[in-house]
């Protein structure tokens, strides 16, 4: 990487994907990050020994790429106070936030601006990570390569010409961990309730969890097909597979998914001007 990044917020995002970088062989000199608390800061320089300041505006003068990485609430404030840093250094601006419109922010920065509105999600810390992009119309070419670039390093990379996508992406990929981290809490405790120990329930969870995610990444076949081959005909899993569609797994899935594009978009209208 050639060129310097920034982050403005160095909370659990932002420590995931500074994770995944410097793991991918970025060198840590490169990066810097910004945020008031010292604590966020000792745990970030834990994950890697990046640059780390107090002061946003040092931050911004320092990077080609800055990642603005604090919670949709405090955008518009933290935004306004860094415009003349960055109407100063006119970078290529990366947003992360959930449901921040990419004029919004660029309004916020004084306009004018290359910006990408990105949906990461936390696994980039183990590189593994899923990002939607999209870029408005100020992004150059090399532009779009650094935004590549940084989140190719932490997983996979998806662009969108419709900026909407993104509250889908949102729904799928970016609150995505957490649903499959809530069936693995409910799969370990329903383990336990068969008698195995915690430490076996967990440990026999999370290794068929990592397996079937590799198997259906790695499969020509669709994951309806790889369900029906662990499914004999009156078998074991087909109670357990008709258990689960009898409670309405699609349905409640639907339902919490369009809930969180939902929010997404209410995020928009909300914190929007
Ligand atoms: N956590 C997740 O899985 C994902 C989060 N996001 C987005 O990433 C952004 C950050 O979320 P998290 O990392 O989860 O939140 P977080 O609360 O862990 O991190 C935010 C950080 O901003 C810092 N901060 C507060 N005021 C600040 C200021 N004035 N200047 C600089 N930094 C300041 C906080 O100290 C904190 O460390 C949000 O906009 C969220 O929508 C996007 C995708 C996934
Ligand atoms: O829950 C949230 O609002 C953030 C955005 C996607 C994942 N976490």
């Amino acid at each position: 990487m050639s060129f310097t990044i920034a982050f403005i917020g160095g909370g659990n995002m932002a420590s995931s994907i500074i994770g995944g970088l410097v793991a991918s062989g970025i060198d840590a000199g490169r990066v810097w990050a910004s945020d008031p608390f010292p604590e966020s800061l000792e745990r970030l320089r834990a994950v890697a020994p990046v640059n780390t300041t107090s002061d946003n505006a040092e931050a911004v003068a320092n990077a080609d790429v800055v990642v603005m990485a604090v919670k949709p609430q405090i955008m518009k404030s933290v935004a306004e106070s860094l415009a003349s840093a960055v109407q100063a250094k006119k970078p290529l601006v990366i947003s992360i936030a959930a449901g921040i419109e990419a004029e919004t922010l660029s309004n916020w920065l004084g306009g004018n601006l290359a910006l990408v509105r990105c949906m990461p999600n936390t696994p980039a810390l183990v590189r593994t990570g899923a990002s939607g992009l999209y870029a408005n119309a100020q992004v150059s070419d090399e532009q779009c390569a650094q935004a590549q670039t940084i989140l190719e390093a932490v997983g996979s990379v998806s662009w969108f010409d419709n900026e909407a996508a993104l509250d889908a992406v949102t729904a799928v990929s970016g609150s995505g961990p957490a649903y499959f981290f809530l069936v693995m809490e409910a799969m370990q405790a329903a383990g336990e309730q068969l008698g195995l120990s915690a430490e076996d329930a967990k440990a026999l969870t999370l290794q068929t969890a990592l397996g079937a995610a590799t198997m259906a990444i790695n499969s020509d076949v669709e994951p309806d097909e790889l369900r029906r081959r662990v499914t004999s005909p009156k078998g074991t899993t087909e109670k357990a597979i008709a258990a689960l569609e009898a409670g309405g797994l699609r349905d409640i899935f639907a339902k919490a998914m369009i809930a969180c594009r939902d929010r997404s978009i209410e995020l928009s209208r909300e914190l929007g001007d």
